[in-house]
């Protein structure tokens, strides 16, 4: 473990860090801070969590003069939320020295970010669509930019930015450092590698045995689809979270349950692309501060997003991708911390999971969903923990009721008393109708397995926008470095490689699909009727936006 201090740092940058609470530098960090420092193009892989933000946030700061008045460092992101929440990071790392940083996404009124822009900021944290807008506009240009971060790259690739991040970076001179981050990097990401990298470092800290955090306890629950809202409350009751994430497959189911929980009488709400910016900051800012305790969301918040307190991260509806899979838990566990992850599973997508489990090379335990007796008790125990603590805190300040307290207790039984008491606070909605349309269960796409892939699952099949064409339809499996051997499961043995190719021996139903070409790929992203052939643009000018995938 290296000190912070190891690294030659400016006092400044020290001091930024120490405010931040950090003591000692994470394995990442300590890997990727000389490298970045000294200038070489990186691809940095380590596990959620780990503080990949701050290993390529502190080189960036130290190499910026506050004195500079041009943009000389970009970030981009693929969402909105983790360009703002990146770009907080930064602007603390960089307070001290007087640097300038700004957050230019989607949604936001882009007038505000001219405004921004003229206070000559010398890093921008932005997502593709907004960006190349700004280029368009010319009111960001980009010919003096010295470094490019990309922060969830494969994300980015995922979401079809190629494009994007091709044109923004064809503005952006040769003679630069580029450096790239995730959790997840999958086969393809080595094409954006090649095309955008030179000679790049490559630095994983991530362990042989998983690409999922080992912070992160890692349940399923098998679940009938009708069943899941019901399962969902009964966990939530029996083992309530300080704060938890529920996953939904699509911006309509994310809606709906989010909706039916609140009326459960959950503290709840939901984030997804549909809404506007500034629902989404709102949602955003009660979910940090504790006002809900579930966040209900698309794969919108699966990515890089960092809220202290996330003790649950549940997978409502299990994600398409294996990469998925481990950014969405690894909203918990994070910086030490434990976390939990449940995932509904119904009876056909078990062969989904353990797809899931040899990609991430973790075996995934069963939890027995709590009957129906063990979720009410669970609940009630949290209000007698509440009565108790309303009782020993030293400001309990209950004189002003006990008038009223010994007068019913004068004409009703104590137990009887406290048990309508404790009725009323755990609140009685139990019953309240509400309605969730049914989501089909999800197939596995053909991959093929046959090797480790070394950096978490080595394949080349295209994912959510299909980009390019080929992709998974054409077979085209590239495996990772390090061959051989298959998936071999931490535990108990049953995933060797021989059983590696069992998802991928029999057709899916993407099979026989066509190569996306052109815009095929937005209808594509649309799984929810309504929105197909076209879309919503990000902005006035038409960039393409999050909001082409579905979430
Ligand atoms: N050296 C450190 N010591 C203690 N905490 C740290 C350190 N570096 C970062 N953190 C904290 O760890 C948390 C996770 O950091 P960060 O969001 O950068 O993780 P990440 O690796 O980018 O995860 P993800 O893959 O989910 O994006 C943050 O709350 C951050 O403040
Ligand atoms: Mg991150």
């Amino acid at each position: 473990m290296s000190k912070f201090t190891d690294f030659g740092l400016e006092s400044d940058v020290l001091q930024a860090i120490s405010q931040l609470g950090y003591e000692d530098a994470t394995p990442i960090q300590s890997q990727a801070i000389p490298v970045a420092l000294s200038g070489r193009d990186m691809i940095g892989q380590a596990q959620t969590g780990t503080g990949k933000t701050a290993a390529f946030g502190i080189p960036l700061v130290s190499k910026i003069q506050a004195s500079e008045d041009r943009i000389v460092t970009l970030v981009m992101t693929p969402t909105r939320e983790l360009a703002i929440q990146v770009a907080e990071e930064i602007e603390k790392l960089g307070r001290f020295k007087g640097l300038r940083s700004l957050a230019i996404y989607g949604g936001q009124d882009i007038g505000r970010q001219i405004r921004g822009l003229r206070r000559k900021p010398q890093i921008i944290i932005g997502t593709p669509g907004r960006l190349l807008d700004h280029i368009n506009r010319k009111t960001i240009k980009l010919e003096d930019v010295q470094t490019v971060v990309l922060d969830e790259a494969d994300e980015m690739l995922d979401m079809g930015f190629m494009e994007d991040i091709q044109s923004i970076l064809s503005l952006v001179p040769a003679e630069r450092q580029t450096l790239l981050f995730s959790a997840t990097m999958p086969a393809n990401i080595q094409r954006l590698a090649q095309q955008f990298l030179r000679t790049p470092e490559h630095i994983s800290v991530i362990p042989k045995t998983s690409t999922t955090a080992s912070s992160i306890q890692q349940f399923y629950v098998e679940v009938q689809e009708r069943m899941k809202f019901d399962a969902l409350c009964r966990l939530l009751d029996m083992e309530p979270p300080e704060l938890a994430i529920v996953f939904g497959r699509t911006k309509r189911r994310v809606a709906e349950l989010s909706e039916a929980l609140m009326k459960r009488g959950y503290a709840a709400d939901g984030l997804h692309g549909d809404l506007s910016q500034n629902q989404r900051d709102a949602v955003m800012r009660k979910f940090r501060d504790g006002s809900i305790a579930v966040l209900v969301a698309t794969d919108v918040a699966a990515r890089g997003l960092d809220v202290s307190g996330v003790t649950h991260v549940i997978n409502f509806d299990l994600p398409q991708d294996p990469e998925s899979y481990t950014h969405r838990i690894g909203r918990t566990g994070r910086a030490g911390k434990e976390g939990t992850s449940w995932s509904f599973v119904t009876y056909r997508e078990m062969e989904h999971l353990h797809f899931i489990e040899r990609v991430t090379r973790f075996r995934i335990a069963k939890k027995a969903l709590p009957t129906v007796a063990e979720a009410v008790e669970g609940k009630q125990r949290v209000i007698a923990d509440r009565l108790i603590e309303a009782v020993s805190a030293e400001d309990a300040d209950l004189d002003s009721f006990k008038g009223i307290a010994t007068e019913l207790l004068e004409r009703h039984d104590s137990v009887e008393l406290l048990s309508a008491a404790i009725k009323l606070l755990a609140g009685d909605k139990n019953d309240v109708a509400v309605e969730l349309t049914p989501e089909d269960p999800i197939r596995s796409k053909k991959r093929k397995f046959g090797d480790r892939g070394g950096s978490g699952g080595g394949y080349g099949g295209q994912r959510r926008s299909g980009y390019g064409s080929g992709g998974q339809s054409g077979g085209g499996y590239r495996g990772g470095s390090s061959s051989g051997g298959g998936y071999r499961g931490g535990s108990g043995g049953g995933y060797g490689g021989g059983q590696g190719g069992r998802s991928s021996g029999s057709s899916s139903s993407y099979g026989n699909r066509k190569p996306y070409s052109g815009d095929s790929r937005r209808e594509d992203s649309y799984r929810d009727g309504g929105r197909q052939g076209g879309g919503r643009r990000e902005d006035s000018r038409g960039s393409r936006s999050e909001d082409f995938v579905n979430i």
